[in-house]
Parts: structure tokens; C-alpha cells; sequence
């Protein structure tokens, strides 16, 4: 069977065929789709323009250990969402030589289930956590190609650009959160001669398990509708959820949702219960207060029959709905933003942080570093200057976004985040700016706004600017300038006004130097610029691991055993606040019944990198006081800080100087060959004969 399929006759038709979109054909050898070849073609098209070979070994190379921690935490909530639907999932497929596999938004997979013996194969070609398969890594493949065509697709044997990976047949779903943001991707990958044309169904109706999960999870204080024009569907994954503001405003949705809706995700947003089905809050309210009421039928205005059910925590929702109806705007402003009650809280999935305060004061837990950014920062608030957060990964620049946008005159309006590292650079410009329909070849759905028009009267977020292809920023300095957007495919333009926020770990300072950051655009991003300290470097490690305890916990007081506080105190924390969110989240559930927290409540993982804290510092400092870090405060009475022991020993690969060397070679190889090519990835890429994914995520981590 020929990988590559001519196109089918009319040519480039392969987007907006979302329903029919790369499902599997009945035998893969006679019957053939022309969607799904038009899509495939397109994908070989774009790997030969990134120069990938077919018969070359792809980038195998898996993150680190610790990059993948990282990874992993910053995506727990979307595994402890798919976990379980994995192993139902692996139930459906077990004995098929395969495997169920969960990736993040950029391709790397986080998780892996599967028949042993076909993981063995699959760890071959890199199916294997760590791994990263976007497009530009691995060619044409189900997990990479979806995500760059967010939609679900198939990916069949020698459909696979890379030789390597002609005996696998893989199905992935990309999925989706309620505000149609990619999280990440779930497939399933088995031996080509497994094929079963049910695989691409289960793999869908599993990511939309896990949508439904996640939409319920972050809007569970809000009204949630529940739809579908067969009342029979309701309560099925066929049907569809709207999440519904206390006044009305439509602030969520599933995927079920738009597509018998018709609508997109912001064309969905501008609509009310009002506008969308004749029908009020209120009216709901009194009608599904009682548990046995059944479901109401209404009309959309032009005419289509559905039949709605509305959930929402009782009295809880009607005291809440009350207080919206009678307070206004400006006493509203500034209200606690736990209750759900402001539409700019809804609409952004809820960032857990602990419930001492809210916007910028919910950050002050004692670290002398942070409260002046935060000094700093309500010295500026409201004033129409952009504000550039540095730092490094997890240390809460996005929390630090968020808690200015609630503490500004734009609170009520939406606070929109644009992560620029995870699109990819083809489709920043889009998603951005926003395109009209049939824009371009590339363009999805049907047309869409763009995250700017969705951020007007609000906050946007830039956040990983420095990874902002060079040749847009050009383009954003002219919207920032002119405050106005032109949809790519449009001639008219939009007039917005927008609050900016950036973020960075990079040093843009450097990359001007090195021409990949504009400086005209730098100096209009960095109307202020506060750095967030890394966790290492903070003083107030015990307020913030009790205030997080107190979140995770508010019935039992928890505290942390002797050991465990130094273990924390040892640990380097690379992923900072959210690492140590995570740590406190598990051994929190972990330790149910006990009011102390132990080393049995900690993951081995997290213990083994702490540990090798320890050694690492206890290698830089005099072995004989080794003392513990300077800025660490003295541990509470409950919690004495005991004089270090010496740590179990940590694993010899991780301790290995020769392993450490290793790495620090190919770090310093992977720097050299970029300055060789002035900054050029791409250039550096070649030479090295690593893909720029790789070039990026090594140098992003380390630095
Ligand atoms: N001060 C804080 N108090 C409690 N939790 C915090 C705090 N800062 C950060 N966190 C936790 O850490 C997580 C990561 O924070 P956030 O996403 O804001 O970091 P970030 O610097 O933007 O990360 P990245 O650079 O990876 O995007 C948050 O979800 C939150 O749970």
C-alpha cells in the first residue's frame, strides 16, 4: 500500500470535515476516504517542508527524567481527568497488540498503557513517555497531525511519513477544554495488522468522556445545561453541556454542544440563556430546584426543538444568583472571586491557589522578593501599562496574570491566555489575529475571532512570549500600537482595547542581542517588568506549603513530619510553586486519616529528586556544616529541622558523574552549534541532526 494517496479531485478540501474527518474505512486496502487523504497529503507536504527524511532514524530522544516531571505535573489535572478513562479504554482494546497512549498540547507523551509486549516495539521508535511526537518531530503521525488539524485523526502503516513507523496503526482524538484550547491528545497505536475501524470511535467518545469531566470540574459552581434535541440522549456522552453565569451569559461548553448548536466556541459566548432558548436563570431555577423534575423542552430562535436539563448546587446557586441580580458592577468588582459569581472566573478555568484572599493579595505569604512585585505592580494597576512577568516554569507568572486582572477595573470582562510555546508556529498568527473562513489552506472550523477580539474590554495574557516567531512580532506591535486586528483573509479591521500582560522564562535582553526578539516590540511589552523568584529562592516555604495545606485540607489541620520538612527544604524544586503544589495535592489525599504528613505520602519520584538535592548541595557546600539553604526559615516548634542526615542513597544513574557529564556535553554542544548558527534553529537543528523541538525543549529547561 502506497503512504502517499493522490488528492482527491477538487483538491484541497481536507478541513471543517470534522464528522467524517480521517474515520477509519471499512478495509484499509479498497475503500478509500477522500478527507482523510487530502489530510494525510497535506501532512507528508509539510514534513518535506520542514526537510524531515522518511528513511532517516527519527529524534528519538525522550525528555529527561526531571523534564519530564515537569511535564507531568504541569499536566496532572488532565491525567488525574484521563486516568481513568484510559484504563477503560485498554479494557475495550486489551490482547490487540496495542497500547493507550496520553500526550500534552505539544506532543509529549505523559502516559502509557498497554499489552507488554507491545510496549517493547513501541519503545523502538520512542512510543514511550518523554517521547515527543508532533509533526515536526516525528512526520506524519495520528498524535502530531491531530494536533496541528484538531480534529481526530487516523494515521495508518506507511501513512506514516517516517519509515520507521510503518507498522503501527494509530487513532487520536485531540482534547479539548471548554473554551476549545487543546490540553492534549489521547490515542491509541497498535501493529498495523491489529486495525479495527472501531479503534477511531472508542478513541473519540473516550476524549469526549474526558472534555465532559473536565468542563464539569471547572464549572462545577456554575449552572451547567445539559442538552439534546432527543430527550432520550440526555445524560448520554451524545449530549450536550452548556456552563451558564449567574446572569444568564453563556461561559462554557462542550463539544457536543457546538456541534448541535451549530456555533463556534466565541460565537457561542456571546449568546445568553436569553438570546440562545427564550428562557432565564431564574426560570430554571425554579423549575430543576426539585430532583425529580424532568426535562424542559424549549426553541432556539430559529426554531430548532431541544429538550434542556439544568444542574446546579442548590441553595448555593440561588443565594449566589440573587446577590448578582441586586449588586452592582462596582460593588461587584471586588468580591471574593471563590463564590462564582464573576463571568471572568468562570470562563477561565479555575487556577487552584489557597483561599487566604484573592487577586494580588492571595501571593503574599511572607517572601520579601515577592511582595515587591506586588508593590510594585499596584503602584501600576489600571494605568495602561503592560506588564512583562519573568521567572521561571511554575513559578505562578500565570497566577501572577490572573491576580492583576482581578484586581483591575477589567475584572468583569474576560482574562484570555495565549500560551505562544504550545502553538505551533503556523498557527499563532491565526489564532491570534483570527481568521476569516477559507482563509487559508491551513484554516479550521469556520473562521474564528481570534484571541485578541475575545480578550476586548478584558486582559490578554502572552504568555512564553520570547517563543513568538520573529516575523509576527511585527504584526503584533502593529495591533498593540494601532489597537486595532485585521482577521487574516479580512479587510476590515477591528478596534480593541486590551490590557497586556506577557510572561518569559527566556532573557529577552539576549535574544535582542541575538536578533530572535524585536526591540521595538520588548520596549512596547515592558511597560514594567517583575521577575517571580524561583521556590529555591524564596523565604516563605513553610507559609506557602501550610497555606496550600490548608486549601488541600480545610477540615484537618495537616503538617509535615520532621524528615519530610527537610526533604522540602533540601529539594531544588524545579518546578517550583507547581511542583510543590502537586507534591502537597497528592500526599494530601495520600495521608487521608492522619493529620501528619510522612515519607509514605510522598511519590518515589519526587523523595529520589529531593535526595539528589541533597547530594548536590551537599557537594557544593563544606562537608562538615553543611548548612541548610540561606534563606530558609527556621521550621516551626511542631517541626523541628533536624541536623541533615545523610540522605538514602539516591539512583546510580542520577548520581553518576559520568551521567552528569553526558548531559552537560550535549547541552553545551546543543549551545554551541545554535551561536554557530547565529541563533538559527533551524540552522542549529541540521547541523546537530535533532529536530528544533528537541533544541528548544533541552535549552528551555536548562536554562
Ligand atoms: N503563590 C502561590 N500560591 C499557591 N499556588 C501557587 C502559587 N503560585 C503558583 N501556584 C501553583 O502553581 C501552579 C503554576 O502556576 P502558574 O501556571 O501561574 O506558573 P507559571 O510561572 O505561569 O508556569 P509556566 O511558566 O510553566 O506557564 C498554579 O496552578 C498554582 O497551583
Amino acid at each position: 500500500m502506497s503512504g502517499y494517496y493522490p488528492p482527491a479531485s477538487g483538491g484541497r478540501q481536507r478541513r471543517g470535515l470534522e464528522s467524517a474527518a480521517r474515520t477509519a474505512t471499512a478495509t484499509r486496502s479498497n475503500s478509500r476516504n477522500p478527507a482523510h487523504e487530502s489530510a494525510i497529503e497535506h501532512s507528508h507536504e509539510r514534513c518535506a517542508a520542514l526537510g524531515l527524511s522518511r528513511i532517516e532514524r527519527p529524534d528519538h530522544s525522550p525528555l529527561g527524567r526531571s523534564d519530564l516531571t515537569v511535564a507531568r505535573e504541569r499536566n496532572l489535572r488532565l491525567y488525574s481527568h484521563a486516568a481513568p478513562v484510559m484504563e477503560m479504554l485498554f479494557e475495550q482494546i486489551i490482547n490487540s497488540e496495542s497500547m493507550v497512549v496520553l500526550t500534552d498540547a505539544t506532543g509529549t507523551i505523559l502516559h502509557s498503557i498497554g499489552d507488554d509486549e507491545f510496549l517493547g516495539r513501541a519503545a523502538k521508535v520512542a512510543l514511550a513517555p518523554g517521547a515527543n511526537w508532533s509533526e515536526s518531530s516525528k512526520g506524519t503521525n495520528a498524535v502530531g497531525t491531530a494536533l496541528i488539524d484538531e480534529v481526530p485523526t487516523l494515521v495508518h502503516a506507511d501513512e506514516h511519513f517516517m519509515h520507521a513507523n510503518h507498522f503501527l496503526t494509530c487513532s487520536a482524538a485531540p482534547i479539548l477544554d471548554p473554551r476549545g484550547n487543546i490540553l492534549g491528545v489521547l490515542d491509541v497505536s497498535g501493529d498495523q495488522r491489529s486495525y479495527h475501524q472501531h479503534t477511531m470511535a472508542l478513541v473519540k467518545m473516550s476524549a469526549r468522556m474526558i472534555e465532559n469531566h473536565w468542563l464539569t470540574d471547572d464549572y462545577r459552581n456554575v449552572m451547567r445545561l445539559h442538552l439534546h434535541s432527543r430527550v432520550e440522549f440526555i445524560g448520554t456522552l451524545m449530549e450536550g453541556i452548556l456552563a451558564v453565569a449567574p446572569d444568564g451569559k453563556i461561559v462554557g461548553a462542550n463539544r457536543g454542544a457546538l456541534e448541535q448548536l451549530g456555533l463556534s466556541g466565541a460565537a457561542l459566548r456571546m449568546h445568553s440563556l436569553g438570546s440562545l432558548f427564550g428562557t432565564s436563570v431564574s426560570t430554571l431555577v425554579d423549575r430543576f430546584r426539585s430532583p425529580l423534575a424532568l426535562p424542559m423542552q424549549v426553541e432556539t430562535s430559529d426554531g430548532r426543538p431541544f429538550h434542556i436539563y439544568a444542574r446546579f448546587n442548590w441553595p448555593v446557586w440561588t443565594s449566589v444568583t440573587e446577590a448578582a441580580h441586586t449588586s452592582t458592577p462596582a460593588s461587584t468588582s471586588h468580591t471574593d472571586n471563590s463564590k462564582p459569581i464573576l463571568p471572568e472566573t468562570l470562563a477561565a478555568p479555575p487556577v487552584s491557589v489557597p483561599a487566604a484572599g484573592t487577586g494580588l493579595k492571595q501571593l503574599l505569604t511572607g517572601d520579601a522578593q515577592v511582595e515587591t512585585v506586588v508593590g510594585k505592580i499596584r503602584r501600576v494597576l489600571n494605568r495602561d501599562i503592560p506588564i512583562l512577568v519573568l521567572g521561571e516554569t511554575g513559578t505562578g507568572k500565570e497566577l501572577l496574570a490572573r491576580a492583576i486582572h482581578q484586581d483591575s477595573e477589567r475584572a468583569r470582562q474576560p482574562f484570555v491566555a495565549v500560551n505562544c510555546a504550545s502553538i505551533p508556529d503556523t498557527l499563532i498568527e491565526a489564532e491570534l489575529f483570527g481568521y476569516e473562513e477559507g482563509a487559508f489552506t491551513g484554516a479550521r472550523r469556520k473562521g474564528s475571532v481570534g484571541k485578541i477580539v475575545q480578550a476586548n474590554g478584558g486582559t490578554l495574557f502572552l504568555d512564553e512570549i520570547g517563543d513568538m516567531p520573529i516575523g509576527l512580532q511585527a504584526h503584533l506591535l502593529r495591533v498593540l500600537q494601532e489597537r486595532q486586528v485585521t482577521p487574516l483573509g479580512s479587510t476590515k479591521s477591528v478596534t480593541v482595547d486590551v490590557a497586556i500582560i506577557c510572561a518569559t522564562h527566556r532573557n529577552l535582553r539576549e535574544m535582542i542581542a541575538a536578533q530572535q526578539f524585536r526591540e521595538d516590540l520588548y520596549y512596547r511589552l515592558n511597560g514594567l517588568a517583575v521577575r517571580l523568584p524561583a521556590l529555591r529562592e524564596r523565604t516563605d516555604l513553610l507559609a506557602l506549603v501550610q497555606r496550600i495545606l490548608d486549601q488541600q485540607s480545610p477540615q484537618r489541620r495537616l503538617s509535615l513530619a520532621p524528615d519530610v520538612l527537610h526533604l522540602f527544604q533540601s529539594c531544588d524544586w524545579p518546578g517550583n510553586v507547581r511542583q510543590l503544589f502537586n507534591v502537597l495535592r497528592t500526599a494530601a489525599v495520600m495521608a487521608a486519616g492522619d493529620s501528619v504528613i510522612t515519607r509514605d505520602h510522598l511519590s518515589d519520584d519526587f523523595i529520589d529528586d529531593a535526595q539528589r538535592g541533597w547530594a548536590r548541595r551537599a557537594h557544593a557546600e563544606t562537608p562538615a556544616a553543611v548548612p541548610m539553604s540561606a534563606t530558609a526559615p527556621a521550621a516551626p516548634p511542631t517541626a523541628p529541622v533536624l541536623p541533615l542526615a545523610p540522605p538514602a542513597p539516591a539512583p546510580a544513574e542520577a548520581a553518576s558523574p559520568v551521567a552528569r557529564s553526558l548531559q552537560d556535553l550535549e547541552l553545551e554542544a546543543i549551545r554551541q552549534a545554535v551561536e554557530q548558527a547565529g541563533g538559527n534553529i533551524s540552522e542549529a537543528s541540521k547541523r546537530l541532526g535533532i529536530s528544533r523541538n528537541t533544541i528548544y525543549r533541552k535549552l528551555r529547561w536548562q536554562s
